[in-house]
């Protein structure tokens, strides 16, 4: 028998329909409240340029850090090190990804639970409301845990040019945490010995244009799990953030060649509360697609979080030790269950809504009914 091929229509074709499908349809509550190119400037942008200095520049490059990661848990970082040229590479590579036909791009499909590859919309199974998105992603380090077999072999150089990116983002990762660990007043080394030995996966995302922007979400409200996120954009603008548990947002300025680097849930418990995790969504829009690139640093599976440093008089945040892999699938679990109670006190609501007005209808009618009679 021919085998049965199940051709997925890839987000990119959506993009050319006239509506949305309902499947990406938001709440209201949920829905973008500000544009997508209405940008701030609430979101420091440091330069690295002094952090190899022991003295001043140094210690001033870390506290605008700090200042930062307690504020918002977002900062933008340039001067960082980063090869310029790796950096455009990285974005032809992906762009040039997500252009190849979806038959193409659905050979590395991770839908059903594959560690890594491409699929539509979110990487957790049963959301109740799809992400306007396409990823691709992958796991970088440890070098061990590293499959080929689920890493896109078009265009050509994409694998020479993301594990260059790894290597390079993995550097900048490592010297940003050195940061925040003098920032918290500890070892250089207190983070990253925290992590055991630090994880990586990066997750390209590509979000089409969208005939209904104001409908939908590109990658709904969520805090990243992990410790540090090194987030490449471009110059489309989409990511947002709030810090009023989403009644207002700021649009992020995107900055040429900067990255985004967004405090995670680890970094949060680690330091105790004081640095908060970044609550952020991606917005999309009519006018163009946009590209950004995730690397998330994170602690190994069994590393154990509780928090490095508890000043008198506080309590820890972490109730009790509990390891990444137990954190995350915690996480990640709420995050599912939590809009599936959602639909389904919406259900019961609109239920609640349709009985009452059956009931209402009822009674006008035996009413009529009894007016006739009395008539
Ligand atoms: O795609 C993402 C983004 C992000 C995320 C966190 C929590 C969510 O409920 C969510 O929908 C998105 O962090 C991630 C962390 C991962 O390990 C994989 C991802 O694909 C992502
Ligand atoms: O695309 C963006 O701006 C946000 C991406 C993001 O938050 C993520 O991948 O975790
Ligand atoms: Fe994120």
């Amino acid at each position: 028998m021919a085998p049965l091929i199940i051709c997925k229509k890839s987000l990119t074709s959506l993009a050319e329909e006239k509506y949305v499908n309902k499947k990406f349809i938001r709440d209201e509550d949920e829905r973008p409240k500000v544009a997508y190119n209405e940008f701030s400037d609430d979101i420091p942008v440091i330069s690295l340029a002094g952090i190899g200095e022991c003295g001043g520049e140094r210690a001033e490059t870390c506290r605008k850090i700090v200042a930062a990661c307690e504020e918002w848990g977002i900062f933008q970082v340039v001067d960082h090190g980063v090869d310029t040229e790796l950096v455009k590479d990285m974005t032809r590579s992906a762009r040039e990804f997500f252009d190849l036909p979806a038959e193409e791009k659905l050979r590395f499909d991770m839908s059903g639970g594959k560690k890594g590859g491409f699929i539509v919309s979110s990487h957790l199974q049963g959301e109740v409301v799809k992400d306007w998105r396409e990823i691709v992603t992958y796991f970088s380090y440890p070098i061990k845990a590293r499959d080929y077999s689920r890493w896109p072999d078009k265009p050509e150089d994409w694998r020479a040019v993301t594990e260059a990116y790894s290597e390079q983002l993995m550097e900048l990762g490592c010297k940003l945490l050195e940061i925040l660990s003098e920032g918290m007043g500890l070892e250089k080394d207190a983070l990253s010995k925290a992590c055991v030995e630090m994880d990586q996966k990066v997750v390209v995302n590509f979000y089409p244009k969208c005939p209904q922007p104001n409908l939908t979400l590109g990658l709904k409200r969520h805090t990243d799990p992990g410790l540090i996120t090194l987030l490449l954009q471009d110059q489309v603008g989409g990511l947002q953030a709030t810090r009023d548990g989403g009644k207002t947002w700021i649009t992020v300025q995107p900055v040429e060649g900067a990255f985004v680097v967004n405090l995670g849930d680890c970094g949060h418990y680690l330091s105790n509360g004081r640095f908060k995790n970044a609550d952020h969504q991606a917005v999309v829009n009519s006018n163009y697609s946009r590209l950004s690139i995730a690397t998330f640093q994170n602690p190994a599976p069994d590393a154990i979080l509780y928090p490095l440093k508890i000043e008198e008089g506080e309590k820890s945040v972490v109730n009790e030790p509990i390891t990444f892999a137990e954190m995350y699938k915690k996480k990640m679990t709420n995050d599912l269950e939590l809009s599936k109670l959602k639909k389904m006190a919406k259900e019961n609501k609109l239920q609640e809504e349709i009985l009452q007005k059956v009931k209402v209808e009822a009674q006008v009618k035996s009413c009529k009914s009894l007016e006739e009679i009395l008539a």
